[in-house]
């Protein structure tokens, strides 16, 4: 999904046991077209072969022997770092960190970094109590005050020391994402102090303990919109309703099962926000009346009364002031573009993204998506066949334009 200008990445594995991680990475950033070198330090070598990963990535993976060899016209060194659009450490080890800190250059991969000027990722994975250090901390704050230096992680879990605690490397899925993240906005972070809030996924309306009005929503597209808003460099909140994913790492997530639980979080978060996204679908009717304890087959009614659940994204654009900007959804079949801009317009929203469910690999629950963007200023945009993430970014490409 990267910009067409930039695909090309270096990845640097440091020595800690997270490297095994770095085998995934690479192999789903080759797949989806991202040109992968990858450095290993001395240490990293202990853990994982160059091999496996000049064997995945498609090209010779360098190593500290390659460095220091006399046979190039060119140092190693400058050849990598002129090359690469984005650095992708992962795993940082608390060695490479304090090295990056000062400067310092003894390897191939930090005598990259000095020789490059692209954005560089960070993962870091470590032991809790070496996270936790003072200097390791302190460190880490430190590099992250430079604009270059865009970090990820750390989670909390089980180590492979057998600690559960803070230190984990966040999982390829997520450093995968941010990689395409930063390969679009080229390391730029827009929405660096603002607030966006985003609902996401399908809500249920029990009738009893096991039956629901539901819909097959996985809230995937309201992830997209979550990752890339926290790649660009913002707070983000996610109230989400069922959904089939972790949560990433820095995403603050509100879990909820009913429309009015979700229109609660929504309306309690909704002052701190400066972008509203609902993306969820919320059922639109709910039974009448709710049964304690579940219902015998045969005391199921015939016809279930129902009535409307509240309409949230109605009551946002009735709260919002005015600097807020409030962005809907349209889940249509058959012709999108006409009842969206009646919604648009009837609901008093900024913007809607049109979405075609009917239309092969879009819609709900895969990984992929189309739409027709419209805002109240009158544009009308196509958003071709394109990853979720991808069209998260197009979304705030077009927010971020006007
Ligand atoms: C079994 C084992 C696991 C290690 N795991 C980590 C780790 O997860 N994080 C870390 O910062 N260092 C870890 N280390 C220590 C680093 O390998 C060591 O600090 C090394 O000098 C790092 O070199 P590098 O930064 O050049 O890769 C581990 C060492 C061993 C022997
Ligand atoms: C080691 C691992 C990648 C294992 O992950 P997994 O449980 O998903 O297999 C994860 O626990 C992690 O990122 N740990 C941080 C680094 C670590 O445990 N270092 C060794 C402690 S001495
Ligand atoms: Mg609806």
């Amino acid at each position: 999904m990267q910009n067409p200008k930039l695909k090309r990445l270096i990845v640097g594995v440091g020595g800690g046991i997270a490297a095994y991680k770095i085998c995934e990475v690479v192999s789903t950033l080759f797949k989806s077209g991202v040109e992968v070198k990858v450095i290993l330090t001395n240490s990293a070598q202990k853990f994982i072969t160059p091999l496996t990963l000049a064997t995945l990535s498609r090209h010779p993976a360098y190593t500290d022997e390659a460095f220091w060899q006399s046979d190039r016209s060119r140092p190693l060194h400058i050849d990598l770092g002129e090359w690469a659009d984005l650095i992708l450490i992962a795993p940082l080890t608390a060695n490479t960190l304090a090295k990056l800190v000062y400067g310092l250059a003894d390897n191939l991969l930090t005598n990259t970094v000095l020789a490059s000027k692209c954005p560089v990722l960070l993962a870091p994975a470590m032991n809790t109590d070496m996270w936790e250090q003072t200097v390791v901390q302190r460190n880490w704050q430190q590099l992250l005050t430079e604009q270059r230096f865009h970090g990820i992680g750390t989670g909390s879990g089980l180590l492979a020391c057998d600690r559960v605690g803070a230190g984990r490397m966040a999982e390829p899925w997520e450093i995968a994402a941010y990689v395409q993240s930063l390969l679009h906005t080229a390391g730029q972070t827009d929405l660096a102090g603002k607030q966006v809030l985003i609902s996401a996924g399908g809500t249920r309306e029990y009738l009893d303990p096991v039956r629901f009005i539901g819909n097959p929503s996985t809230g995937k597209m309201g992830l997209a919109l979550a990752q890339a808003a926290l790649h660009r460099g913002a707070n983000v909140t996610l109230v989400h309703g069922s959904a089939s994913w972790d949560i990433p790492l820095g995403v603050k997530a509100i879990p909820v099962v009913s429309a009015e639980e979700m229109r609660s979080h929504m309306v309690r978060c909704l002052p701190n926000a400066d972008v509203i996204i609902m993306s969820a679908a919320v059922a639109d009717v709910k039974p009448r009346d709710y049964s304690q304890e579940k219902l015998a087959k045969k005391e199921l009614p015939e016809a279930l009364p129902l009535e409307p659940v509240p309409d949230i994204v109605a009551e946002l654009a009735q709260l919002k002031q005015p600097h807020q900007r409030l962005i809907g959804f349209a889940a249509q079949t058959g012709d999108i573009v006409k009842p969206a801009l009646e919604k648009l317009n009837r609901k008093n929203l900024d913007a809607i993204v049109a979405n075609p469910i009917d239309e092969p690999g879009s819609g709900f629950g895969g990984d992929s998506n189309q739409a027709i963007f419209l805002d109240k200023q009158g544009r009308q945009l196509e958003i071709p066949p394109c990853s979720k993430l991808q069209m998260a970014h197009h979304i705030f490409d077009l927010l971020q334009s006007n």
